[in-house]
């Protein structure tokens, strides 16, 4: 088939690293096709000394790209599944959810090999309320501070001395091709990830049914039902990955059964509501709600909302 598939993206390393792993997958699938790469400069990117939400809010890259699909100028955009939020416009959807890198946090220093290792008092850098939450929980005593900007900028100010660690996601460092700055891998069990963690989705016009046909050797399952059991539990608890909640779904291994973990906490770390469902990966959605809606009877509303009210979040 002859068609050129056109891929809207943001021009930071991790965005372009997805864009290129898709136009490649598709390449490989599909001989005779042509895939350009159009990057878009979000503003979310230029305003880089403001918290997120004050520029537009978690949904801010994503809706620059999908005006792109809108208006015709874009077939395809390229997501990382943490970002994505939950709902998506009228004529747009997710088609495919590629297979997942490591959804873990890693700890990323130069002097030190885990949290458990930091001296007291050490100062850490995420701006993850996620994060920030689980670590303050299991050492009360660090400093958290904010940390902003791309992976590389990132890595720029550890290494600048600002901070004596910080925590990025593993899938991030792998594809940017720097194993070496992951001093170790946090347990899910000490940091939950996000949802979508380490999950690359496609989004494209609902109606161009020859394009999602071209997409789906792309598509992993396997991914798809954890992803959808983490992001159905997101969905009810209205979050994105600017608050405080984590989900986190593994199968077994004959695909029988399907785990979810997920956790709404304060962000002091003080108090982390957990909740625990497994199921068939068939009611992975029901499984999300069902969490959501235990942590939600268990005091989780209380905690989002104060968040939500709180002007600087
Ligand atoms: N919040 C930003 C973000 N969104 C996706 C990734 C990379 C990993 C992924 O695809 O989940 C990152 C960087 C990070 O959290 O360190």
């Amino acid at each position: 088939m002859s068609r050129t598939i056109r891929i809207a993206t943001r021009k930071s390393p991790l965005a372009l690293w997805q864009a290129e792993y898709v136009k490649a997958e598709l390449e490989r699938h599909h001989s005779g096709i042509k895939v350009e790469i159009l990057g878009i400069v979000s503003k979310g990117d230029k305003i880089l000394d403001a918290p997120l939400a004050k520029v537009g809010g978690k949904g801010l890259f994503v809706k620059e790209l999908e005006e792109s699909m809108l208006a015709g100028d874009a077939d395809i955009a390229v997501h990382s599944m943490k970002d994505v939020p939950m709902e998506f416009p009228q004529g747009l959807g997710l088609a495919v959810i590629c297979p997942r890198e490591r959804p873990t946090d890693a700890f990323v220093s130069n002097h030190y090999n885990s949290i458990d290792e930091l001296p007291e008092g050490a100062i850490v850098g995420t701006s993850s309320l996620r994060r920030e939450a689980q670590i303050r929980e299991r050492r009360p005593d660090l400093k958290i501070n904010w940390l902003r900007g791309n992976v590389n900028t990132r890595l720029r100010k550890l290494d600048d001395g600002e901070y004596d660690a910080i925590i990025l996601a593993t899938a991030g460092l792998l594809r940017l091709k720097m194993p070496e700055r992951i001093r170790s891998e946090i347990s899910v069990d000490v940091s939950l990830p996000a949802g979508g963690q380490g999950a690359v989705g496609i989004e494209c016009r609902t109606d161009d049914a020859e394009l999602i046909a071209l997409l789906q050797p792309l598509h992993d399952q396997e991914t798809a039902w954890r992803v959808t059991a983490e992001r159905a539990m997101n969905r009810r608890l209205e979050g994105g990955c600017q608050v405080p909640i984590a989900c986190y779904a593994t199968l077994n291994d004959d695909n029988s059964e399907l785990y979810l973990r997920g956790l709404v906490a304060k962000p002091d770390g003080t108090l982390i509501l957990r909740d625990e469902e497994t199921g068939k990966p068939e009611d992975a959605e029901a499984m999300g709600i069902k969490v959501a809606d235990r942590l939600l009877a268990a005091g989780a509303k209380t905690i989002l909302d104060a968040i939500y009210n709180t002007p600087n979040a």
